[in-house]
């Protein structure tokens, strides 16, 4: 290109930053503004907050006041931080106001228009844009076009036009640093750019090289649910963030940040991707792990974790497999709907609200009142109705225990203030006569203590989940390969477990739906859109039960199939089958992705090679070292090696991990190097990811990448077939710039000679204490 070019850009870019530079001025003042006003605001309120309080009427007053006081501090917050987000998305600009020009021509038009996209809209005072934000509906053509006739939606309707140039920048620090014309999606320069950088601590965001495919998932706006399977590092993780933040923008006026959920596979996955959304200047949606969910859910069990039941996956037999499968499918789920839409009542497992040691509702008189309500209406109804009714005859027992002489007596004992209290906003002339008043204080007593009554009825407390789930594994038909005696184990282990107050994982979303379906509760209405990275690790149950919890949502589903932990591999088409099967969905979608970013050439080849469908997967043209192979004799010799590989990958890399297949490898490794290296060895708790050497089992390291990879003992003993397949990939594919295998011993099968013949592997091996 020529320099002349060149210069004339480095001038419009020095321009835009000249009036971003003016805007941030005039914003950092209105901000200060703002700041110093908010705290005058709540310094009054804090001051008001601390008032004694004697007479009544004063105190209603007061709280009037302040209520309008904690508004108008709460308004004054939301302002100033939308300020500040908006300074934090112009400093952003001012370094590199934007990524991509696009030049278009409309139909009759004498003269092209030209359009800056970055990652966030900039206009002058004249109100003329100077940056599009790339999620505005022209900047698609950027993504998605090549040159020629183009067309993008638009709030009216599909627009055509006609792109002729489309031009690529590099921008730090307000300099040009490289800029391409292109007619590809997005040329290979500026990926090859961005993914030859070294792993931060945090994910980026990926919006000036988005690929065509990937630009697919994150504007879809019709699907109600989008699978997406694609290759390990295809950019899925990298597309949902992109897809939300598009979200926010395309539906800004009805969508909030925490009405989209998304459920991720480790705490430090969560804190990995955390930066994307505010460095686009939205909020982060909510983010959850399904353990944390189904532990919140699920309070005073001791609930198996994920993480927990890999550990003694490899424990399991054949036929306990079976079972798993069996509890785990939506068969499972649809047998409970069935169980329960035809419950009678005298199936129904209720169980006494004791208040103070004694009876205060019991299960009989509890089932009589639903035994009352007509057999037409649903069982949940039934219960709904159950529960108002139990709530109606409270009300009575409080305004009959009013006049029990404890009560007399604790009103006589209250002192001034406490009286008041009760009264709350009451004033003294509203009651009739003295009685009228002392009548509602006797009630605002007996209510206080009956709290807990209250409490059960509205939790649901009176009917015992755990024996009704039992009741139904008594009574589920079994598919043909289940063994009725090992049916009968698992329902004594269920049964012995919740005596202790544990529970499998297998049996949480059966047990759940169970029990919010009898209920009708556990759903949440408002969330609008639900998101799940690692799909894989969900059973169709689980999912199902997902669904339950939240009716409203549009869905997105990410995984590959190939990094299944410990189970077999599913095809796609195969997967979203079973999905629409078990969800009944309308407009539903499949989208492949199967060009792999993150590792270099070398080891996406190597990586491929392992798997039998390998082929499919296209390797992204970066270079690299080619991955390392060292067969150690024994554990001595491999601890050596991982000491001297740590060492060597420390020159050039900020962090090395160390990737075992479970957390007794991984504790076995820290043991042994910690004297000699800075290692950290990550648990599940963790939440953060420090530099310098880690060391942690695969499943704590979905999702994440790291400059260089060790893959500990990957030997025929410790990975000795396919049911491991899944394990190996994903640990080979965390890697981005380098890789080493180490060996205890005969390699394993799943690395075939073939698979070594046809990638660039560099095999050693290491005899008493050297390498040949
Ligand atoms: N269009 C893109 N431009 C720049 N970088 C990209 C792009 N797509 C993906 N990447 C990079 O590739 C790497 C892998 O992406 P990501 O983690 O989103 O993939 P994934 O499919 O979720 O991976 P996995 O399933 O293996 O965890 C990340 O470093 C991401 O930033």
């Amino acid at each position: 290109m020529e320099i002349n070019e060149q210069q004339k850009e480095q001038q419009r870019v020095d321009r835009v930053i000249t009036k971003i530079d003016a805007k941030i001025t005039a914003t950092e003042n209105e901000y200060n503004r703002a700041h110093t006003e908010t705290k005058k605001v709540q310094q009054n309120y804090s001051d008001n907050t601390s008032v004694n309080y004697f007479e009544v009427d004063d105190r209603i007053e007061t709280s009037a006041e302040l209520q309008q006081q904690r508004g108008l501090v709460s308004r004054l917050t939301e302002n100033e931080s939308i300020l500040k987000r908006q300074l934090a998305t112009m400093k952003d600009l001012q370094k590199s106001p934007y990524f991509g020009r696009i030049d278009i021509q409309d139909e009759g038009d004498s003269q092209a228009e030209k359009l800056y996209i970055g990652i966030a809209s900039f206009e002058d005072d004249a109100g003329d844009f100077l940056v599009y934000d790339w999620r505005a509906p022209i900047s698609s053509i950027y993504y998605n076009g090549t040159l020629g006739e183009v067309s993008y939606d638009t709030p009216m309707g599909r627009q055509a036009t006609n792109l002729i140039k489309k031009r690529q920048f590099q921008i730090v620090n307000g300099k040009i640093r490289n800029m391409f014309d292109t007619n590809e999606t997005v040329g290979d320069e500026m990926l090859q750019s961005a993914l030859g950088e070294q792993n931060d601590d945090y994910m980026q965001n990926i919006v000036a090289t988005i690929q065509h495919e990937q630009n697919d998932i994150i504007r879809d706006t019709t699907s109600n649910l989008l699978v997406v399977q694609g290759v390990a590092g295809s950019g899925k993780t990298s597309a949902i963030l992109q897809r939300i933040a598009f979200l926010l923008y395309h539906s800004r006026d009805t969508l909030e940040a925490d009405q989209i959920i998304l459920f991720s596979p480790n705490k430090l996955f969560s804190h990995y991707i955390s930066e994307v959304l505010p460095s686009l200047g939205e909020r982060n949606m909510r983010q959850v792990t399904l353990d944390e969910f189904i532990d919140n859910r699920l309070k005073g069990l001791n609930v198996q974790s994920l993480f927990e039941r890999y550990e003694s996956d490899n424990e399991l037999t054949e036929s306990q497999r079976k079972t798993r499968q069996f509890k785990e499918s939506a068969a499972f789920m649809d047998a409970i709907q069935d169980y329960c839409d035809g419950l009678h009542p005298s199936q129904l497992k209720f169980s006494d609200i004791v208040f103070n040691e004694s009876v205060f509702f019991s299960k009989h008189e509890i089932q009589r009142i639903f035994a009352s309500f007509p057999t037409a209406m649903s069982v949940p109804d039934r219960f709904f109705k159950t529960k108002n009714a139990l709530i109606k005859r409270l009300k009575q027992r409080i305004v009959k225990e009013t006049r029990a002489d404890w009560v007399n007596e604790q009103i006589d004992q209250l002192s001034n203030e406490k009286y008041h209290d009760l009264l709350g906003t009451k004033r003294l002339h509203d009651f009739q006569n003295e009685d009228d008043e002392r009548f509602f204080i006797a009630k605002k007593i007996v209510t206080d203590r009956l709290t807990v009554v209250y409490d059960a009825i509205f939790n649901n407390n009176f009917i015992d989940p755990y024996l009704q789930y039992t009741d139904f594994l008594h009574q589920v038909s079994l598919p043909e390969d289940v063994n009725p005696v090992d049916w009968q184990r698992e329902m004594t282990a269920f049964s012995q477990e919740i005596e202790f107050h544990r529970i499998h994982l297998d049996d949480c979303a059966p047990l759940l739906y169970m029990r919010d379906y009898i209920c009708a509760s556990g759903q949440n209405n408002t969330m609008k859109y639900l998101f799940v990275d690692e799909m894989q690790d969900y059973s169709v149950a689980q999912l199902k039960y997902l669904k339950y919890a939240f009716p409203k949502t549009k869905w997105t589903l990410l995984g590959d199939s190939e990094q299944a932990l410990f189970k077999e591999v599913e095809q796609p088409a195969e997967i979203l089958k079973k999905l629409n099967d078990a969800f009944h969905v309308r407009h539903s979608r499949l989208i492949s992705l199967m060009r792999s970013y993150r590792s270099t050439y070398p080891i996406t080849t190597f990586a491929k090679s392992i798997l039998p469908n390998g082929d499919d997967i296209e390797a992204f043209n970066r270079d690299g070292e080619n991955p390392e192979l060292v067969v150690s004799p024994n554990t001595d010799e491999a601890i050596d090696t991982v000491l001297k590989t740590v060492a060597d990958q420390r020159e050039q890399f900020g962090t090395v991990a160390v990737l075992t297949k479970n957390m007794a490898e991984a504790k076995l490794v820290y043991d042994r190097i910690r004297s000699q290296t800075d290692a950290t060895l990550l648990r599940d708790a963790d939440r953060t990811l420090p530099k310098g050497v880690l060391v942690l089992p695969i499943y704590l390291a979905k999702g994440l990448e790291f400059d260089s990879v060790i893959a500990w003992d990957t030997s025929s003993t410790n990975y000795p077939d396919d049911s491991l397949l899944g394990t190996l990939y994903t640990i080979i594919t965390r890697a981005m710039h380098h890789l080493t295998l180490i060996s205890i011993g005969d390699v394993t099968p799943l690395i075939t000679d073939e698979s070594l013949l046809n990638s660039p592997v560099k095999i050693k091996r290491t005899l008493k204490n050297k390498r040949v």
